[in-house]
């Protein structure tokens, strides 16, 4: 039997400003999103039945932080809303399918792993099962699977606003490296935005495009991450991330992504990421250095299909 894959990169937010707030108590954002090489991977095959249950088995660095028969894993939940969306009577008639996640991000860190998984088995569920879906219509289904999902979907530096569904072409960004440290904390999301100060910071101001890095730089540090404190507050140990961060060679920016707890520093290339990554060594710390992810995703067409 064939099956078919899609990696789930790390999705990081260079900046973060929260903007407001709506009735509904979720936040208006305004957030520069890139993707970076690091990834978990899903792996798609046909179940023997119909109905278009998803079976999810669960392995990889992080797969003890999550359990496979849980209703509540947003890859499980990508196929509930698919089957929904579609209705009772045509769900009856797709193929089940069988899903391995290689989960090598960390849960709950700020990176969006699950986020970006949802969205890796939203293409795949849309191969496997031949549908298409209007893209305004699939961008509305992500976003009831999560706030961050709606970028996920491509996979493409993005600017996100609203409550991060609206979503716009980023800054052309210059050649670098990246590194990710994780100090092994989940951080909770909602407990981080219930805990920050209540003040706004207005939208960033950004160019169309960043030559170099120094000009990335420069403009990046006016701008500012809104959840840092309040997730420092939460786990301290983040404060220690950012200085290891700041203290390595050639460490041109550090700061946070999303509500924490991981951590994010730029370097000129992905070799020099590398070389400054090796550097930093904690027990229980998960550290990744290389390139962002400059390919994006494609997004399934009617044409695509997996044979069994
Ligand atoms: C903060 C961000 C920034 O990219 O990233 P992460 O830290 O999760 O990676 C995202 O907005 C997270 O998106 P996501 O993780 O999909 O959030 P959701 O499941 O939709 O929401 C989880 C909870 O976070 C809060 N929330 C989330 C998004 C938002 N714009 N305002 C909010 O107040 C709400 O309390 C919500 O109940
Ligand atoms: N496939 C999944 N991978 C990671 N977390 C998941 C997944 N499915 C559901 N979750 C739940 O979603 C929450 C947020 O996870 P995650 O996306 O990793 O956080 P963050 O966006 O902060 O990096 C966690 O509490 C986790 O239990």
């Amino acid at each position: 039997m064939s099956s078919v894959h899609e990696l789930a990169h790390a999705k990081i937010n260079l900046y973060l400003h929260v903007t407001g707030r709506r009735d509904d108590g979720y936040h208006l954002l305004d957030s520069l999103a890139v993707f970076a090489g690091a990834a978990d991977e899903l792996r798609l095959s046909r179940g023997a039945g119909l109905g278009g249950h998803v079976d999810l088995h669960i392995e990889g660095t992080f797969s003890p932080g999550l359990r496979d028969d849980s209703a509540d894993n947003l890859i499980v939940r990508a196929g509930a809303l698919l089957r929904e969306h579609l209705g009772a009577e045509a769900a009856r008639h797709l193929p089940d399918v069988r899903i391995v996640l290689r989960k090598e991000l960390p849960v709950a860190s700020g990176i969006g792993g699950g986020s970006a998984d949802a969205a890796a088995a939203l293409r795949l569920l849309l191969r496997a099962w031949n549908l298409s879906i209007p893209r305004d219509a699939l961008m509305a289904l992500a976003t009831r699977l999560g706030a961050d999902v709606p970028v996920c979907l491509d996979q493409l530096s993005a600017r996100m606003e609203g409550i991060g569904e609206e979503l716009s072409p980023a800054p052309t960004l210059p050649p670098c490296g990246m590194i990710l440290v994780n100090c092994g904390q989940s951080v909770s999301t909602p407990q981080v935005f219930r805990t920050r100060a209540p003040v706004f910071t207005p939208r960033a101001s950004l160019p169309a495009r960043w030559d170099t890095l120094a000009d990335m730089v420069r403009d990046l540090s006016e701008q500012t991450n809104d959840l840092q404190d309040a997730a420092c507050a939460i786990c301290p140990e983040i404060a220690t991330v950012l200085a290891t961060l700041r203290n390595a060679p050639g460490c041109r920016l550090a700061r946070m992504s999303g509500s924490g707890a991981t951590c994010y520093a730029l370097f000129d290339s992905p070799a020099a990421a590398q070389a400054a990554g090796a550097t930093i060594s904690q027990p229980d710390w998960w550290v990744w250095a290389g390139d962002l992810c400059r390919s994006g995703a494609r997004l399934a067409t009617a044409a695509d299909s997996l044979h069994a």
